[in-house]
């Protein structure tokens, strides 16, 4: 990723409100020539502000639908869940159509199972395709270079052909839902938000470090656009 597609932001505030106009002008351009907006969120505390202030712009809601890029394997009404956070956050005050969102209908019990599920309801979206065409994916990263649910040394770095799976993550000793790399490039816009001196060495090690995806699966990535704050980035001098 070349450093013009990376915007550091004095403050978290000037990065939601560049994310938010950027997220509305992506949307409006996709629909003003496909007619509709397929995104996928991230989860997160990150783009939490940003949610809540597309949740007041105006958006042709109707035309636009809204994916998860990744879930916890918890009940959906837990506090834990992404869907629950997106639904507050956004869905739900924009009165988003209920047709138009597409929860992770998670199986606590089955992981394997829940994440066919959801990737052929994907794939309803997106038929004929050997990948997703998202118009946008939104993706955070962690401070150990995960994105979505794509974490170091995890079975779901390796996959190719699937675009949605339960990922085994042991430092967390459990399930997450992700989508998988091939499957987040294959979006037409793929976009970073990252902010927080924690995400600092993060940052340095996936833009500047030895390419080891299996280390730093935010490499896998290939980004659009990344929106970080300033005390999480470093410039290349
Ligand atoms: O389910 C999740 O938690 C996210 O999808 C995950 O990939 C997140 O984006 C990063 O962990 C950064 O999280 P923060 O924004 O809270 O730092």
């Amino acid at each position: 990723m070349s450093d013009e597609t990376i915007q550091p932001y004095r403050s978290l505030a000037e990065l939601h409100q560049a994310a938010a106009d950027a997220f509305c002008e992506c949307a409006e351009q996709s629909l003003a020539s496909r007619g509709v907006f397929r995104v996928a969120l991230s989860g997160g505390s990150t783009p939490k502000r940003l949610y809540e202030m597309l949740a007041e712009r105006s958006l042709n809601w109707e035309r636009i639908h809204w994916f998860l890029g990744d879930e916890r394997n918890v009940p959906l009404d837990s506090l834990d869940s992404n869907y629950r956070m997106i639904c507050e956050t956004l869905l739900e005050p924009a009165r988003a159509p209920d047709e138009n969102i597409h929860p992770v209908f998670v199986d606590l019990q089955n992981p394997a199972a829940a994440a066919e599920t959801y990737e052929k309801t994907l794939r309803t979206h997106f038929p004929d395709q050997t990948m997703p065409a998202w118009d946008l994916v939104l993706l955070g990263m962690g401070d150990d270079s995960h994105t979505a649910s794509l974490f170091p040394g995890t079975a779901a770095l390796d996959e190719t052909e699937r675009w949605f799976v339960a990922n085994w993550v042991e430092k967390l000793a459990c399930f997450r839902y992700t989508l998988t790399a091939p499957a987040i490039n294959s979006a037409k816009e793929r976009w970073f938000l990252v902010a927080g001196k924690n995400k600092k060495q993060a940052i340095a090690s996936v833009l500047r470090g030895e390419r080891s995806p299996s280390h730093h699966p935010s490499q896998m990535i290939e980004t659009t656009r990344m929106f970080v704050t300033e005390d999480a980035w470093t410039s290349n001098e």
